[in-house]
């Protein structure tokens, strides 16, 4: 006997009554998601992630995370499976290592792809053992005594900056975009450590290969897509889009990757002998494929060498913009900074270059530049999100409460730098002198809570790089120029991209 259904009609009143129950039950259990139901936060974040995505989008979260813990405590849910903590000993437990925690999955919507495969890099792989191999095979490349070596790479470079800024903009009447002319100088810093080959943009002027703008677009993308990450593989990691690059069909290769991939073409069809020699980047990471050809190979040493640029370049000029910005805004401060550096002249500390450049041992001895630089770490860490872990299988305990595996954890720098208790009841206020008058042991404390470079195995490879590059360029930089704000930076200026990455 036949049974004649009107398929149409019966999927149309099965919508009608199962879809609003099982949205309200995807609702419930998000609301309950491994009992995260008793934090506080905002009503929409226990319910869903498009809460913090748009907040991202807006720009400005790291304001919205020390609103949230000034009102709720040292623990906020930020979204349905993600907790955000402002406990100074959270840090411990979630960075702390050999404890299990892995990155989210925030981390690899930043993984670039290359003919429809993604390239894991130090920063954006989830693979705890991977990562620990990669970061074995190159952590000489970033030693203190590998550095010795970059140090006339980044004076080259340093030098034609200011050789430029007094030719583009000293005039007194051309102002200057201060936070773009420091993308240009990050970047070609980064371009010359990596491959002894800068990309141009001081000398030029200009965003070569529109490399800025496409890195820029990338963050944009990254951060509120972060929030919600399996929207990266509708929006950039679909399969579609990796089988038309594998067929050959289309071609979404990020202008650093092509620049690198010049580079090392040149490296390794010149055939050069690379053993012994003292080299750049590109170079250490060979070095590492040639010790450890099972695993390092060509396509890692590239995604290495691409990987400086992403991870190097913007942060690098967010931090030295920010210098900047306080010195500019705080004129007591930069009056001292300029009064140290002439006596440091005058003494000698400092040798007196026709070309202004100071050196980094130079300007290590100098306290007062010091607290200047760290102080702009503490107000404006260049990233301005939790840095995000994934809690381990078993669970953990974090600030007194268990922690049930899975739920996403992180600490956001910008949170941990305001805390009163760690840096005083004006932490909100620029002083550079709390790191010259304090006790020694709440300098201690506060140096253990700066997150700017991260924590644990997974903290900053490029630290001391760009620590290098920053203890030159600002002191450099006021020995040959008279700046004010009217001349690169009011405050109007600061565009969010360009200052609040
Ligand atoms: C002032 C400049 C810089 C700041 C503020 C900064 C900040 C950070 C932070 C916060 C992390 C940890 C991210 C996390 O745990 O989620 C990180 C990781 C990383 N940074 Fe930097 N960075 C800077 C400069 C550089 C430079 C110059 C390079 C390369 C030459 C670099 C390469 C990396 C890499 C490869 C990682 C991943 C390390 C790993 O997971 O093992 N960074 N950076």
């Amino acid at each position: 006997m036949a049974i004649i259904i009107s398929f149409p009609g019966a999927a149309l009143y099965y919508a009608v009554y199962a879809v609003p129950p099982l949205f309200l039950l995807y609702l419930a259990l998000n609301y309950y998601y491994n009992s995260l139901n008793i934090f506080p936060g905002p009503f929409w974040a226990h319910l869903t992630d498009i809460w913090r995505c748009i907040d991202v989008k807006g720009r400005r979260p790291e304001l919205t995370h020390i609103a949230l813990h000034r009102k709720y405590g040292d623990i906020v849910r930020l979204g349905p499976r993600t907790l955000s903590f402002a406990d100074p000993k959270a840090t411990k437990v979630i960075y702390g290592l050999n404890k299990g925690f892995t990155k989210s999955e925030f981390y690899p919507v930043q993984m670039t792809v290359s003919k429809g495969e993604p390239l894991p890099s130090l920063f954006s792989t989830l693979d705890e053992s991977f990562h620990a191999n990669l970061r074995r095979s190159v952590n000489h490349a970033f030693s203190m005594s590998s550095l010795v070596q970059y140090e006339p790479m980044v004076d080259e470079t340093t030098e034609i900056f200011l050789d430029q800024t007094s030719r583009l903009f000293a005039d007194g009447a051309t102002v200057c975009d201060f936070a773009r002319w420091l993308q240009f100088f990050a970047f070609d810093v980064i371009g010359s450590i990596t491959y002894s080959k800068r990309h141009g943009f001081i000398e030029k002027n200009e965003d070569i290969d529109g490399i800025v703008s496409s890195l820029a677009n990338i963050f944009d993308y990254s951060g509120p897509i972060g929030q919600m990450p399996w929207l990266d593989k509708l929006f950039w990691k679909n399969p579609i889009f990796d089988l038309l690059q594998k067929l050959g069909l289309s071609d979404n290769s990020h202008p650093v990757a092509i620049f690198a991939k010049h580079r090392m073409e040149e490296r390794v069809s010149a055939k050069v002998d690379i053993t012994g020699s003292k080299d750049d980047l590109l170079t250490m990471f060979l070095k590492a494929g040639e010790a450890r050809p099972d695993f390092m190979t060509n396509k890692r040493v590239l995604t290495m060498a691409v990987s400086m640029a992403f991870a190097g370049s913007e942060t690098t000029a967010i931090s030295i913009a920010s210098v900047f910005y306080y010195l500019l805004k705080n004129p007591e401060c930069m009056t001292r900074v300029k009064q140290e550096l002439d006596a440091a002249v005058d003494n000698g500390t400092i040798v007196n270059r026709p070309t202004g450049l100071v050196s980094w041992t130079e300007s290590r001895q100098l306290p007062y530049l010091d607290a200047c630089i760290k102080e702009a770490f503490r107000m404006h860490p260049a990233v301005g999100l939790p840095l995000e872990r994934v809690v381990p299988a078993s669970g953990v305990e974090i600030s007194g409460h268990f922690i049930r595996g899975g739920t996403i954890v992180g600490c956001s720098p910008w949170v941990i730098h305001r805390r009163e208790d760690i840096f005083g009841s004006d932490a909100d206020v620029y002083n550079p002198d709390r790191w010259l008058t304090a006790p020694p042991d709440q300098i201690k404390a506060m140096d253990g809570m700066m997150l700017q470079f991260g924590a644990g195995s997974r903290t900053c490879i490029g630290k001391n790089i760009s620590l290098m590059e920053i203890y030159k360029i600002v002191p450099s930089f006021l020995r040959r120029f008279e700046v004010c704000s009217l001349c690169f930076l009011r405050e109007a200026n600061i565009r969010d991209a360009d200052l609040f990455g």
